[in-house]
């Protein structure tokens, strides 16, 4: 055991964690990044399971889904499918209905939020009892690798908006990589509108509003290596229009 697995470690016995794994043709990475958030919860000694939440992938997703709950037990590893493709928003908020652990994690199934990162996202938690830590890619030593200019300009862009606009001091709005407290994560997603990609955005500024504690983790995120990204224009479009709505309303 490593000196930063001993300290997760500690006070983790009655913690559980739960991470919730939305998936839309992730047939290719599905069954590696499975292996290694078991692999990292095993060596940290922290309880888990994973909710899978796939939208009716054509590609097959959910017969690899399934037979990673013969392999690792339906007490670890769920999944709970929708019948089409509903957006990555609801698909969090699917998922958090199956969760039975008191702390959740949210990542992408596609390896650009590395596992060996969640270590960290829980010491940091546990040091200040904060409600939600974000992994960041724009503070510290976080970055990006594998997107091209356009990809990075647009965000960046989306990130300069909604900060300039909403202020809710986060330095990276738009990712996904994130732990919140079971609870938290409830209320704020009681009140969230946004449905598509703009979600990780309104969260971090819902919390703002509640006064809820939210640390930052510094991540690299490396973009995918099987399978194709998922946001388009119109996610583009959504996200104006939510920063917009947030703007108006807040
Ligand atoms: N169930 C479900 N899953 C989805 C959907 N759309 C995407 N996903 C899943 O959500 C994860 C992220 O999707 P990607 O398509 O890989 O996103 P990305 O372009 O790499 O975007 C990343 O960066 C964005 C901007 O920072 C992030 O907002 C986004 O969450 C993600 O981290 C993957 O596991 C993908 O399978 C959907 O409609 N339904
Ligand atoms: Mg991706």
């Amino acid at each position: 055991m490593t000196y930063s697995s001993v300290q997760v470690a500690t006070d983790s016995v009655e913690n559980k964690y739960s991470v919730i794994l939305p998936t839309y043709n992730e047939r290719g990475n599905l069954p590696i990044i499975v292996w290694l958030l078991a692999k990292t919860f095993k060596e940290n000694d922290l309880d888990w399971e994973i909710i899978i939440v796939d939208d009716a992938s054509p590609d097959g997703t959910q017969e690899i889904a399934k037979q990673l709950i013969n392999v690792y037990h339906q007490d670890r590893i769920k999944l709970k499918p929708r019948t089409g493709k509903l957006g990555l928003g609801t698909a969090y908020i699917h998922g958090l209905q199956f969760v039975t652990g008191n702390f959740v994690i949210i990542m992408d199934a596609d390896f650009s939020h590395h596992p060996k990162f969640i270590p960290e996202l829980i010491r940091l938690q546990k040091s200040r009892n904060l409600d939600i830590v974000t992994g960041t890619r724009y503070a510290s030593n976080g970055g990006v690798y594998g997107w091209d200019l356009k990809r990075k300009i647009i965000s960046r862009g989306a990130n300069f908006l909604a900060s300039t606009l909403l202020r809710p001091g986060v330095s990276d709005l738009t990712g996904s990589f994130r732990l919140y407290k079971k609870e938290v994560l409830q209320r704020i997603i009681s009140v969230v509108i946004s449905k598509g990609y703009v979600f990780q955005m309104e969260m971090m500024v819902r919390a703002r509003q509640f006064g809820y504690t939210i640390g930052e983790v510094p991540i690299t995120f490396v973009d995918r290596v099987y399978g194709e990204s998922k946001m388009g224009a119109n996610e583009i479009v959504q996200y104006a229009k939510g920063v917009w709505q947030l703007f108006i309303t807040i």
